[in-house]
């Protein structure tokens, strides 16, 4: 995880009222995404997640090149959780929070029995993963794993949940630096 450790002391650090707040390429796109990093990352979450699955899910924005990647890799299809409803027959609304902001979001295509990896970014406050879990659970799908690329150190919704979490690296953001929990 060479690359992936040495972004991050490049990434640049901003304030959303309070919350330290991570820009990163693959977390933002922004600076510009290297498809080096994405490769290291693609093959780090390889080598992590159970891939005996019947589907990638990924939420929306930022877990899909991640989830896009990994499925052109495996050849498991993919699913995105969007933030914008379809009015789908089926279709599974659920609201989620983050240290910075809400929103809703919409779940299709996932069916009682589905075996699922949800792949994302990263994991902070696990208001966006919680809720996720949860609305999966609903519609009877089993969540076989859960990866992530960077998990902030913290207390997670996650926490007094059974879903485990298994990230590349485990990182804290303050407001001037990021310190990675080895
Ligand atoms: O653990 P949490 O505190 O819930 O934060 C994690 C979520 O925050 C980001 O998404 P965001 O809602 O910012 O949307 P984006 O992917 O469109 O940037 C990130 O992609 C995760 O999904
Ligand atoms: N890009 C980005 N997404 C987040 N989601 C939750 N925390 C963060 C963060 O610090 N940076």
């Amino acid at each position: 995880m060479e690359k992936l450790r040495e972004s991050l002391h490049e990434a640049p650090i901003i304030d959303k009222d309070g919350y330290a707040y991570l820009v990163h390429p693959l977390s933002n796109g922004v600076p510009m995404l290297e498809p080096e990093l994405l490769r290291e990352v693609v093959v780090g979450v390889t080598r992590a997640a159970d891939l005996d699955v019947d589907k990638i899910v990924a939420p929306e924005a930022m877990g899909i090149h991640i989830a896009t990647a990994l499925s052109l890799q495996t050849d498991i299809p993919l699913v995105v959780i969007r933030k914008r409803s379809y009015g789908l027959n089926d279709e599974v609304p659920l609201h989620k929070t983050t240290g910075y902001s809400e929103s809703e979001m919409f779940i299709n295509d996932i069916e009682a029995g589905d075996d699922l990896l949800i792949v994302d970014d990263l994991l902070s406050t696990g208001g966006t993963m919680a809720s996720i879990c949860e609305a999966l659970d609903g519609i009877g799908a089993n969540i076989s794993d859960i990866v992530v690329v960077f998990r902030k150190q913290g207390d997670s919704a996650l926490d007094d949940t059974d879903y485990e979490v298994t990230s590349l690296l485990d990182i804290s953001v303050d407001h001037d630096s990021v310190t990675i929990h080895d």
